[in-house]
């Protein structure tokens, strides 16, 4: 394999591809965090500061994060994070305890879990307390330091904060914000949640020990933000092995930024979803296109990996039906068209195609009854058939009644790819749906 020298460096191409390959994936997994949010710079700030009083000053404080899904919540405060405990002073000191809505699904969890991750399992032992509040300031107390005159600053990190609310008597949310209102130690309560309407969730006496500290993350990148995403999310680090190939690497992504067609196909997946989310998926597919042979980014592998994500996945059905389950589907477009837009049932699908099949000359064997019922319950499996009332009903399943759930393009253009379909099973097709 040939190979690349580059100062003290030196690494075969196929090794530096799986480089690539890998710092990228894990970029756009979430595994790595970008160096500075997007587009949040003075929600960051007020965050870090806020992080910063706790774990510098000891104040205590409480904070909710909202935004919708993939809006860059955990990552902020990730970020914020990471930038607080460079300084050493804060690194010794603080400790932290992460929880989520979706694990700790009760207080009782929830606690064990806080006793685990501050490594208090055998300070506790086997103590029984009377009270969730008793419980949770003995722990906090059994992290004062030596002389016991000062605590170490908890931050406590409530992802998916709403569902905290379902717990019975609200006792952990009220347990902790009531610590973080009380001076008895630095503790800083950061929520997460999609939730707007999150505080209407809370119990008058938790609400009320709530700093009311929102930080919203509503307003979604401009297509500027996103295009610098694009080519930042591409972009090799300075810390890649070798340096030779990230440089070309990085010329050629300059390179594919001033691409029109890479613009438009940005442009379209800007216009249906403006998150990194989105654009992360997007990316993750093109990349999978690099090899060996192929070791940069291309116009082509971004405007395949654009088909990929875009593709109809009912279209993709559609290719892998026989044809006589496609005969059913344009005999059911017809019934479509006569009854407009009525359900149908099995027996008039099968009369329908029976016409089809006195035609004088046409393609398509004769099949027995039972083969085209077989072929129509496969369409009721892919899910490309739904009974009306869900299939509550209990008639005969040739009587029941069905809908379809194509429509017209997603058919017409299956059939165009069908391989080898009978040309009067498209002429059929186009009357139908021409
Ligand atoms: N403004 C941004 N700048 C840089 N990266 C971002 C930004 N917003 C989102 N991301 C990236 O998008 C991905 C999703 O973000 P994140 O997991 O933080 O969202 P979230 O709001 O916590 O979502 P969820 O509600 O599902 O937990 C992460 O990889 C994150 O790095």
């Amino acid at each position: 394999m040939s190979k690349r020298k580059c100062g003290e460096q030196q690494l075969a191409v196929g090794e530096c591809v799986s480089q690539v390959q890998r710092v990228l994936r894990e970029r756009f997994c979430h595994q790595r965090l970008p160096q500075k949010p997007v587009g949040l710079e003075s929600q960051y700030k007020h965050l870090l500061e806020l992080l910063r009083r706790t774990a510098v000053h000891g104040e205590s404080n409480s904070v909710l994060i909202v935004g919708p899904r993939g809006s860059g919540k955990t990552m902020l405060l990730r970020c914020a994070l990471r930038e607080l405990l460079e300084l050493q002073e804060v690194k010794k000191n603080v400790l932290q305890v992460h929880l989520s809505g979706l694990l700790q699904t009760d207080d009782r969890i929830a606690l064990r879990e806080i006793t685990r991750q501050l490594q208090l399992e055998n300070v506790v032992g086997d103590k029984v307390f009377g009270s969730f509040a008793e419980n949770l300031v003995f722990l906090l107390d059994a992290l004062k330091k030596g002389d016991k005159s000062s605590s170490r600053p908890v931050f406590f990190i409530l992802e998916e904060f709403d569902l905290f609310a379902h717990h019975k008597n609200q006792t952990l949310l009220y347990n902790l914000l009531d610590v973080s209102q009380s001076a008895q130690a630095p503790v800083a309560v950061v929520g997460l949640t999609c939730r707007l309407d999150v505080l209407e969730l809370l119990e008058k006496r938790v609400k009320s020990r709530f700093s009311h500290r929102q930080i919203h993350l509503l307003s979604s990148l401009s297509f500027r933000q996103y295009q610098d995403a694009f080519r930042s999310e591409l972009t090799l680090q300075d810390d890649f092995p070798d340096s030779k190939f990230s440089q070309e690497w990085n010329l050629s992504i300059s390179k594919l930024c001033e691409d029109k067609s890479v613009d438009e196909i940005l442009q379209k997946h800007y216009n249906s979803c403006k998150d990194f989310r989105s654009l992360h998926s997007l990316l993750l597919l093109a990349v999978s296109r690099v090899s060996v042979s192929n070791p940069t980014l291309r116009a082509v592998d971004l405007l395949e990996a654009s088909r990929m994500s875009s593709a109809d996945s009912k279209g993709n059905i559609l290719h892998g039906l026989s044809i006589l389950e496609l005969c059913l589907i344009i005999a059911m477009k017809h019934l479509n068209d006569i009854y407009e837009g009525e359900p149908f049932n099995f027996q008039m699908v099968h009369n329908e195609f029976k016409k089809f099949l006195q035609r004088k000359s046409h393609s398509i064997h004769n099949f027995e009854k039972p083969v085209v019922f077989k072929a129509f319950e496969h369409l009721l499996q892919l899910e490309l058939i739904r009974p009306v009332d869900g299939g509550v009903c209990k008639v005969q399943r040739e009587y029941q009644l069905m809908r379809l759930m194509l429509d017209h393009t997603q058919v017409m253009e299956a059939l165009q790819r069908y391989p080898q379909c009978p040309t009067d099973v498209k002429q059929w097709a186009v009357s139908a749906f021409g």
